[in-house]
């Protein structure tokens, strides 16, 4: 067994074993969150919107059932560390392909099994996200220093965006997908409802959009902080006003920064797979799936052009807007799941029937 080293931005350091990539001399540096899904850790640790991440399972068992070879989120795992507490050797389920330990090695993906991650997302809490690296077990905290002051950067929406724009064909609506790091399960879930989809890259212009004929828009997620993607808030204040939009969380805090909201860091985030979220209009609960760090100010949100729609039941944090005048909506949690509950899967059918309108 070979071990391998966490160590925190605070100084405090866990030492587990290694199951994923080898990381040798190197070491992989991200910002330390943790997600409290049971299940869907495929789904996870391919999710683009992890990118420079390292990921906490509070679940004590992650790996059980392998991986295969359907439900991947993207098929370049961005994220730059994972950590559990047990992490079986084989995979037991039907549609196993090969066990998590291998697949996070064809990735490249480092990985430190053995760890209390529940005293590790305590201490999250308590503390707030903050970087971490994983490390030979020989370094010790005063090595593990300098490596913690690098930047990460803000450059993760153009690391994990497509380059060239694709087309996905259907007999259905066309529909324009921005990407800042979409999950696969937002392009199935317009397919399965037949629509044309084209796929574009995040900094596409309003020109080369309008150049498809698009019927609707949809602002797909993606890694970062919003701000960090000025240049394309005008983009979005054209298109609104031309197509009917969706928007999902990265998109969803793009959509309220161009119409004059604003957004702001949360302490540790929302990730998980059971975040209930009001719908203030129906009056009703959803159990949501959630991933991200940042949201929306709702003080901010008098000023703006946009309403609150929905609310976390937790913290009563921002989960959906709407446009007061135009046909654009967003969410702040993930309608398309994959992983976790489905229960706002409706989304998507609204967002067609505001095209039909
Ligand atoms: N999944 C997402 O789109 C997350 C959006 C943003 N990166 C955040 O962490 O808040």
């Amino acid at each position: 067994m070979k071990k391998i080293k966490l160590i925190l931005e605070t100084g405090e350091e866990f030492v587990g074993e290694s199951i994923g990539h080898e990381i040798d001399g190197a070491h992989s540096l991200g910002e330390l969150v943790f997600n409290t899904s049971m299940t869907g850790y495929q789904e996870i640790i391919s999710d683009p919107s992890y990118c420079d991440q390292m990921v906490v399972m509070t679940y004590p068992l992650i790996g059980n059932y392998g991986v295969n070879k359907d439900d991947f989120e993207s098929l370049t795992p961005a994220l730059k560390g994972l950590v559990v507490r047990e992490c079986p050797s084989e995979g037991s389920n039907w549609r196993n392909e090969y066990s998590l330990r291998d697949f996070l090695k064809r990735f490249k993906i480092p990985g430190i099994a053995g760890l209390d991650t529940r005293e590790l997302t305590k201490k999250i809490r308590e503390k707030g996200v903050m970087k971490a690296v994983l490390v030979p077990e020989t370094f010790s905290v005063a090595d593990a220093k300098p490596l913690l002051e690098k930047s990460l950067g803000n450059d993760q929406i153009a690391r994990v965006s497509i380059k060239n724009p694709i087309h996905f064909p259907g007999e259905g609506k066309r529909i324009v997908l921005m990407d800042f790091g979409y999950k696969k399960n937002i392009l199935r879930s317009l397919m399965r409802r037949n629509c044309d989809v084209v796929v574009v890259p995040w900094n596409a212009t309003t020109e080369m959009i309008q150049s498809y004929r698009p019927q609707g828009i949809l602002l797909s997620n993606g890694p970062g902080d919003p701000k960090d993607v000025p240049g394309v808030l005008p983009v979005i204040r054209d298109l609104q006003k031309m197509y009917p939009m969706f928007c999902i969380c990265m998109g969803h805090q793009l959509f309220a920064l161009a119409n004059g909201a604003d957004t702001e860091k949360l302490k540790f985030g929302h990730r998980g797979g059971n975040h209930p979220v009001k719908d203030l209009s129906l009056g009703k609960v959803f159990m949501s799936s959630q991933n991200h760090g940042y949201a929306v100010t709702v003080s901010s949100v008098e000023k703006s052009n946009l309403e609150i729609s929905q609310i976390n039941i937790n913290d009563n944090t921002v989960e959906g807007l709407r446009h007061k005048t135009l046909p654009a909506f967003s969410v702040q949690y993930h309608p398309e799941a994959c992983p976790g509950p489905e229960d706002t899967g409706w989304l998507f059918d609204d967002f067609l029937n505001s095209i039909r309108k």
